[in-house]
């Protein structure tokens, strides 16, 4: 899973990446100190991991990773090459889900590009940005399937005729998750949305970058940002990039000490990643045995063999069973041949819909 952060300049994004890859890049109070896009991996940190390993001692654990793009601040007229945010934009396109950072911490020291603190103002400034490069794209795209389509390939047709439902929304100023929410595109049209790499058809998760004394977001700035997330069916979490970045040089302990002291139960990553798992409708499955513990992910409704495909895509084609049991299971029988004993090692077929927190072996063909 990917995600690309964006916002506008200097409202925390480098803050926000170091903090959750302990990248340690430039952020500094001026806008634009980000200007090549910065790439992380953070690992999403999960108690269920914990519990397996106590039973399944491993040689490794792996968690399930997220991939954080960092890119430049985005300003008014970026899709037209304002600031440094258009050559950035193509950085996102590849992304899962957006995080889009707004600021929603008073600070007098820190300056607002457009010198006021207003998330709403941001909000729109950014998506209008957005709107933009996306309206770019699609009419590039539609000159391109309009000539492709005059040869009267079906493709290229059906391509035309979905950029033909695109290009309306976005000149409308209106971003294309509403067009996907609205139900009106069938399966291959979602398919073939994902290959224009459109940025507003991403769905978006507000991250509130807080002052120190709101950490559970329950200010007015962020209650705005609640209210506009929830008008779109998008998700917020409160975070204070400055304090999340002092916790991240911390040691455990001393971690743990910090959290309780300002009053969180944990590093905002876990809620962040949790809900970027929420609003993406993905879950996680786990394979264990004496060499590693991993958890993988997958969209909610992957069958077995789609799941196995996530470990090699070889193995989708090649699926023959899968072997599931709970985490239940495991804490109530302790070991893997006790589970079977009790006969409750279930073997599982190609229409298994693998669920939430399953413990899966995968049975493979050549
Ligand atoms: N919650 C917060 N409270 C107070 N100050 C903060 C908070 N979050 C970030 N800052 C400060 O804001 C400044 C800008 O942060 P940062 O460099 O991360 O912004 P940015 O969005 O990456 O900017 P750019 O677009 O220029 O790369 C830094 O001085 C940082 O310490
Ligand atoms: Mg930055």
């Amino acid at each position: 899973m990917e995600a690309g952060i964006v916002g506008l300049p200097n409202v925390g994004k480098s803050t926000l990446f170091n903090a959750l890859t302990s990248a340690g890049i430039p952020s500094e109070n001026f806008p634009f100190c980000t200007i090549e896009p910065n790439v992380g991996v953070v690992p999403v940190p999960d108690g269920r991991l914990d519990t397996i390993t106590q039973y399944i001692p491993p040689q490794k654990v792996i968690p399930a990773a997220l991939r954080l793009v960092d890119i430049a601040g985005i300003v008014k007229g970026a899709s037209e090459g304002e600031g440094l945010g258009n050559k950035f934009l193509s950085h996102i396109r590849s992304v899962d889900a957006i995080l889009h950072v707004v600021r929603c911490f008073e600070d007098d020291d820190i300056t607002h590009v457009d010198g006021s603190v207003d998330p709403i103002r941001d909000i729109e400034v950014i998506d209008t940005e957005l709107m933009l490069s996306d309206l770019a794209t699609v009419d590039s795209a539609l000159q391109k399937a309009a000539r492709n389509a005059k040869s009267g390939d079906k493709d290229a047709k059906a391509r035309l005729a979905l950029l033909q439902k695109c290009q309306p929304v976005l000149a409308e100023g209106k971003p294309i998750r509403n067009l996907i929410a609205s139900g009106s595109l069938d399966p291959e049209e979602l398919k073939a949305l994902k290959s224009f790499g459109f940025i507003t058809a991403k769905q978006v998760l507000y991250v509130a970058n807080v002052d120190e004394d709101d950490l559970h977001g329950e200010g007015e700035l962020v209650s705005r940002v609640r209210a506009r997330a929830e008008e779109e069916g998008g998700a917020v979490v409160p975070v204070c990039a400055k304090l999340e970045s002092e916790l991240a040089e911390l040691d455990d302990a001393d971690r743990d000490e910090m959290l309780e002291s300002v009053g969180l139960e944990e590093p905002a990553l876990a809620a962040l990643a949790r809900a970027a798992y929420k609003l993406l409708g993905y879950q996680s499955y786990f394979t264990a045995g004496e060499k590693e513990v991993r958890a993988w992910t997958i969209p909610i409704g992957a069958t077995a063999p789609q799941a196995a495909g996530v470990i090699h895509t070889d193995f989708e084609a090649k699926f023959i069973r899968a072997e599931v049991y709970t985490l239940d299971d495991l804490v109530q029988h302790k070991e893997e041949k006790a589970i079977r004993d009790a006969g409750k090692l279930r073997a599982e077929g190609k229409a298994y819909v693998v669920q939430d927190g399953d413990i899966c072996h995968f049975l493979t063909g050549a």
